[in-house]
């Protein structure tokens, strides 16, 4: 699907476009037909209940699943036939935590910013712009293992954006954080968002983590039931607002984050 870019009428690639995608697991079929796009520069937000295939389909468009049914391009480029030039553009934070813990900050992010073929001083430059970023400037030296859950989520996001991808998925990236630090970290990525125009695509199964102004692509039992603007998911759902539509669409109440 293209994009036309309102300022000239040049048709841009999507951030990231799936076309009729489904997996199985032996003989359970996880995906069925999934087909969706999102729009270059915007949060969008993956919603569905554990279970509902959010992790399988991460794993297929950031290649550690081969794509067997449909297709995945990432800025137009097509994973299973371009992997180099897709995941070039892509960055990612998985739902388990992956520093590690004896090393240092700035020696998780500098191995990592060296697997990329960034050299050292361009790394450090990058770093330390990134870690001011997500407020991270003072902990350069500490060792991981210091941080708390929120802190480590914020290095792994820095981690990921290193390579200066254009598109960040991102799993779950709140599971196990207390009220404030899930709050802090959206706030980080929606910051990110609007002062770099990356596009972010944000996996989650807790309702209240959706805003009015995101896009959203409802995914239950492996199915697409909706996606496009809150707006509009809601408008054609007939609801009053994003919970109500979850329930309309799915029959079973949303998860939420807040007690
Ligand atoms: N390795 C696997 N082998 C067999 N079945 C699997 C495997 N991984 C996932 N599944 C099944 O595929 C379906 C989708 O799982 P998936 O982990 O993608 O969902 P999810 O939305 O990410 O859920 P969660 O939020 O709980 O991680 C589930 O029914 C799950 O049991």
């Amino acid at each position: 699907m293209q994009h036309v870019n309102a300022n000239d009428g040049v048709s841009l690639p999507a951030a990231l476009d799936v076309s009729k995608v489904s997996h199985f697991y032996g003989k359970q079929q996880a995906l069925s037909g999934v087909s969706f796009s999102i729009a270059a520069g915007h949060f969008t937000v993956l919603l569905g209940l554990n279970g509902a295939g959010k992790t399988t389909l991460l794993s297929l468009i950031s290649h550690l699943y081969n794509t067997r049914q449909g297709s995945i391009r990432i800025f137009g480029h097509d994973i299973s036939r371009e992997p180099g030039e897709a995941l070039r553009r892509l960055g990612i934070v998985f739902q388990a935590r992956t520093l590690d813990l004896d090393l240092s900050v700035y020696q998780n992010l500098s191995y990592h910013a060296s697997l990329h073929g960034i050299g050292r001083e361009q790394a450090m430059e990058r770093i330390k712009t990134l870690l001011a970023q997500v407020n991270m400037s003072d902990r350069l030296y500490d060792k991981a293992r210091s941080l708390s859950g929120g802190q480590m989520r914020r290095i792994e996001i820095v981690r990921a954006l290193l390579h200066r991808p254009p598109l960040l998925l991102l799993d779950e990236a709140t599971v196990g954080l207390d009220i404030q630090s899930r709050a802090e970290i959206l706030a980080t990525i929606r910051e990110l968002v609007a002062a770099d125009g990356i596009s972010v695509f944000w996996a989650t199964h807790l309702i209240d983590e959706v805003e009015e102004g995101d896009n959203v692509v409802i995914l239950h039992k492996g199915r697409v039931l909706a996606d496009g603007t809150v707006d509009d998911v809601v408008r054609s759902a007939g609801t009053d607002g994003i919970r109500q539509a979850f329930v309309a669409l799915t029959g079973l109440a949303p998860a939420e984050g807040a007690p």
